[in-house]
């Protein structure tokens, strides 16, 4: 059956589909051939007024999370007048829909879960343990847009809830970060929304509030053990695999030793990515390469140190060896020797005591002679840092002091607190202001306002360090150029074309990052990046996208990729052409 004939069936189910409903601003002929009249106000309202009430609405919440109800709600019913919003509101809405917010939309998911959607709309795809013997026939009851049948997905972003941002364990309650995640693929690089699904595994949650909590949907027992969970995401992924064979899989926020080991599993056997290892290695690189050029000192004498040694501090400092063997001419081993990694217990040395997770293994240090360097104020005086990276989930673990000492160290000091949500961001931008004198340069993993200096009135912008710069363009660019894997080589473009997509303006201003608004032209950039990289590798397979690398033009492969991108004008044709048929 085609979308026609569904439509032409059921007339009214098109007002159903959150994909094809325009809500008030559906036309009077619409409204006449699909039986709709009197189901609501006679008016036909503009997208404009539509999106001016869904403001007003918007802002009249009092909290952050009564905010992200409302939003998700708002998408689950009429895609069409969500995008535009998001589209236009990008500054105010994205930290609804992403971080800081979705963190406590995470906190609180199983409370808010049915205000989300109506009955019968899901709003991400739960699989748990226990439907191992179902997995295709429940993969195949996900259809948010039924009327929509003939659009296959593209990308899934899956989690198994165990580290959602910094926020630790929460269990199913996690389905808000693949949500959000998913959101940003089509606000930030055009990817359809029909073609994406979220996904969440549950195979149990060792957090007690949420096995002690009556309202907590998953399952109420402690996570199973590797020899469980392991053969699990096996089949999860291969049935996902087997149901949409094209399908990009981004990994996402796992805890991190299962994320190493889930990467190396199936990075060279499924079309996926890990994003906290390689989409943060990436744009955190980006951030690095325009931030070196601000702080004035060659890329070689830097000195980088680490607070946190997880699977996001793991991934930076792996693309940032690469960088420095690939970009100047560094061996292996003196950029590896550039890097210093802190961890609950300290520095991370060979001859600590402990035994070392096996992912920070290859940066512990051997150069300590015998002493040990527990608290970050012996560390900072012991490595001398020019740089100093936060990903340990720590809020304010960089102190006055810390950051003074960074100050006092450096004439710019290149400090990134980058963990998120902003409750466990390492400092905020004004204290790092305040206590370095002005002197940071800064990226933090959720925005922070503006800051003001008392003195002078000068108002500077902080940089957002986070992996949004990245991943939504890097999957659009896999998805164009179809290789069967996303290689090193890819990730590493895409961190280039997003250190290069900064304007002569945003640089002239010192940012380190494109500013929001442009998040769109940013993708299409890291996509166009992606899929050059892709054909000169020799992997890409889809064939308009190697003849037009192979013309080397850049306009015409930026002018492809944008093509590609789905727009909201894109669902207006839709409605169109499916009018047309009624
Ligand atoms: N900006 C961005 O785009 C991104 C930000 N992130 C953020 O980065 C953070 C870390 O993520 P991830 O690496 O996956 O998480 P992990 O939980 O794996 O890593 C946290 C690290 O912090 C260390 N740590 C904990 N407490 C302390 C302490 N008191 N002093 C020093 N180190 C400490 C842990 O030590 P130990 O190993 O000993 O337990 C661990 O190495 C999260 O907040 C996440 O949201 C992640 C991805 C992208
Ligand atoms: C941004 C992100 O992926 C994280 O904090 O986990
Ligand atoms: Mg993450």
């Amino acid at each position: 059956m085609t979308v026609t004939d569904n439509v032409q069936n059921q007339p009214q189910q098109l007002s159903r589909s959150p994909y094809l409903n325009q809500g008030t601003s559906t036309s009077s002929e619409l409204r006449a051939s699909l039986h709709l009249q009197g189901l609501s106000p006679a008016k036909v309202e503009s997208l404009e007024t539509q999106k001016k009430r869904a403001l007003v609405q918007l802002r009249s919440k009092s909290t952050n999370l009564e905010k992200y109800v409302f939003l998700a709600w708002l998408r689950n019913t009429n895609v069409h007048l969500f995008y535009s919003l998001i589209g236009d509101q990008l500054e105010e809405t994205l930290p609804l829909i992403y971080t800081p917010t979705v963190g406590t939309a995470c906190q609180n998911y199983s409370s808010i879960y049915p205000f989300l959607a109506p009955p019968g709309q899901p709003d991400g795809l739960f699989l748990s343990i226990n439907d191992l013997p179902n997995l295709k026939q429940i993969i195949q009851n996900y259809k948010p847009y039924p009327q929509d049948s003939g659009i296959t997905p593209q990308i899934a972003v899956i989690t198994d809830g165990s580290r959602i941002l910094g926020l630790g364990d929460l269990g199913i309650d996690g389905m808000g970060i693949p949500v959000g995640k998913l959101q940003l693929y089509v606000a930030g690089a055009g990817i359809d929304p029909r073609r994406t699904i979220p996904i969440t595994i549950d195979v149990g949650t060792n957090n007690e509030d949420k096995l002690n909590d009556e309202f907590y949907l998953g399952l109420k027992q402690k996570r199973v053990s590797d020899d469980k969970f392991f053969p699990f995401v096996d089949a999860v992924l291969e049935t996902l695999t087997t149901v949409y064979p094209k399908m990009l899989i981004q990994f996402e926020d796992f805890s991190s030793e299962h994320a190493f080991q889930l990467l190396e599993k199936y990075q060279d056997r499924k079309f996926c990515f890990n994003d906290d290892i390689q989409g943060t290695g990436a744009v955190i690189l980006a951030g690095f390469m325009n931030a070196i050029h601000v702080a004035g000192i060659p890329a070689k004498q830097h000195k980088i140190l680490f607070y946190g040694s997880g699977s996001a501090a793991v991934g930076i400092a792996k693309q940032l060896v690469s960088y420095f063997v690939n970009d100047h001419g560094l061996s292996e081993d003196d950029a590896r020797e550039m890097v210093w990694l802190v961890d609950s217990k300290g520095l991370v040395t060979l001859d600590r005591g402990d035994k070392l997770a096996e992912h920070k293994v290859y940066f512990a240090r051997k150069d300590n002679h015998g002493t040990q360097f527990h608290d970050i104020a012996a560390v900072i005086e012991h490595v001398q840092p020019t740089v100093l990276l936060g990903l340990s989930s720590q809020s304010g673990a960089f102190s006055e002091s810390v950051l003074r000492s960074m100050a006092k160290l450096n004439d710019r000091p290149i400090v990134f607190p980058l963990s998120n949500p902003a409750s466990q961001a390492e400092c905020t931008f004004e204290q790092a202001m305040v206590h370095t004198e002005g002197k940071v340069i800064f990226a933090s993993g959720t925005a922070f306002p503006k800051y003001t200096d008392p003195k002078t009135g000068l108002i500077s912008s902080p940089g957002q360090g986070n992996n949004m710069y990245i991943f939504p363009g890097l999957g659009l660019g896999g998805i164009l150029a179809q290789p069967d894997h996303i290689s090193d080589r890819l990730i590493y473009s895409a961190a280039r074309a997003c250190a290069n997509a900064l304007t002569p303006e945003e640089r002239s201003q010192g940012l380190l990052y494109p500013v929001l608004p442009r998040i769109r032209q940013v993708s299409a950039e890291v996509a166009a990046a992606v899929v050059a990289e892709s054909v000169a590798e020799g992997t890409a397979r889809n064939k308009e996208a190697i003849a037009i690398v192979e013309k080397n033009n850049g306009e015409a492969l930026l002018d492809f990729v944008s093509s590609n991108m789905w727009t909201t004008e894109s669902a207006d044709k839709d409605v169109t052409r499916l009018a047309a048929h009624l």
